[in-house]
């Protein structure tokens, strides 16, 4: 998939974007408030259905307008329009070349982006809700049962909780419950640790590999991702345990055991290291298992990503910077890169031709001679 063209009507400061993206990356650099992460936002919107900074869909409207629209032209076996729009009621409709699509979620799997923000980083350090996140969004794109999986472990854990909440059922009609709940649970961590092992740690090996700078190869190569699950103590009998684990979860008014209670660790030598490594090293990890997921994803279901990268780390060595750059043209994906200087755009054309940049200035965004820019 190949973003060729964005157009974009009312979204936040962007009044009117008609702009051309067919290269490998495109560079969107401007001053603070110009617009530059509502562009990405809106792209993220075409995706699925909603922001990632807001979570009032209409705020995304921009203040003198009554609605707003998203579209791309992508060139996937065909050239494609995905359309999305919102008005001011909140009515939304995703179109696929004029037609209307049933799901706003369709989106997801038509237009599937990976987003890197200056808050992504925190993923390591945050609630273990966002790493099983990241998991889980691979996860849906490569293997085509998960998401039902996922969705009946998530309701069953849903009427389970608030039952225990209420604190009227009895034990009978608890049991029943339980036993669904533990085989759907059982399955969705099946998932997710075939998932680790056999696809997503051996591809963050190759891509690491690949790395010209030895000592960076050593680092990352070292760190494991290791799934930990609370998993249901079955040893004994089922029921048993059953009634066990009912007992437990009555005092706490909620399922204590399975996928939502399991985290996602990274380990060198079997031991945690997220709080040992120094910041740029984190960010480095972080990019290598975003490019990883999106390697992956082509790989297993030949569907290419779009990585949206708001601010490019800035903060960084100059050694850390390029083994991000590296890692991001390693990932064969289009990138859209957000910087305050249009000189992003000339550490790209370093590696590779296939460059745009586009200036963005109070909502409008034009593109560039990157001749100009470095002749
Ligand atoms: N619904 C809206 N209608 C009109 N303008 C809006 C709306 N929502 C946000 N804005 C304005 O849009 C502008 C663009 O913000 P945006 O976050 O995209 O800028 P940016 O270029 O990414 O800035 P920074 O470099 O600081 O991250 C801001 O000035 C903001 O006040």
């Amino acid at each position: 998939m190949l973003v060729e063209k964005v157009n974009i009507v009312g979204f936040r400061n962007l009044k009117l974007v008609a702009i051309e993206t067919k290269a490998s990356v495109n560079c969107f650099y401007g001053k603070n408030g110009s617009g530059k992460t509502s562009l990405l936002e809106a792209l993220y919107f075409l995706s699925r259905a909603r922001s990632f900074r807001s979570n009032k869909r209409n705020h995304l409207i921009n203040s003198d307008e009554s609605y707003l629209a998203v579209a791309a032209s992508l060139e996937q076996s065909g050239s494609h329009k995905l359309g999305l729009d919102l008005d001011e009621k909140g009515n939304s409709r995703l179109k696929l070349d004029g037609e209307i699509l049933n799901r706003l979620s369709e989106g997801t799997a038509i237009f599937p982006v990976q987003l890197i923000t200056p808050e992504s980083f925190d993923v390591f350090f945050s609630s273990p809700k966002a790493r099983r996140g990241f998991l889980d969004f691979g996860l849906f794109h490569v293997e085509h049962d998960y998401q039902k999986c996922w969705s009946d472990y998530h309701k069953q854990q849903k009427q389970i909780n608030a039952l225990l909440k209420l604190g009227n059922a009895d034990t009978k009609e608890l049991t029943f419950w339980y036993r669904g709940l533990v085989e759907s649970a059982n399955l969705v961590e099946e998932f997710r640790n075939g998932f680790i092992e056999n696809l997503l740690q051996p591809i963050l090996d190759e891509l690491t590999e690949n790395l010209k700078n030895k000592e960076t190869v050593e680092l990352l190569k070292a760190i494991k991702v290791k799934y930990k699950s609370k998993l249901f103590d079955a040893t004994e009998d089922l029921d048993k345990a059953i009634q066990h684990q009912i007992f437990k979860d009555q005092r706490y008014k909620q399922v204590g055991f399975g996928p939502s209670k399991a985290d996602i660790l990274f380990t060198q030598n079997g031991e945690d290291i997220t709080n040992k490594l120094s910041r740029g090293q984190s960010k480095m990890l972080f990019y290598l298992l975003e490019v990883g997921m999106v390697r992956l994803v082509k790989k297993v279901s030949n569907k290419n990503m779009l990585l949206l990268i708001d601010d490019l780390p800035s903060e960084v060595d100059e050694f850390t910077r390029e083994t991000m750059l590296e890692m991001l043209l390693n990932s064969e994906a289009q990138v859209f890169v957000t910087g305050i200087e249009s000189k992003i755009a000339m550490e790209f054309k370093k590696y590779t031709n296939s460059v745009n940049v586009f200036h963005v200035e109070h909502g409008t965004i034009k593109p560039e001679n990157m001749e100009q820019l470095c002749p």
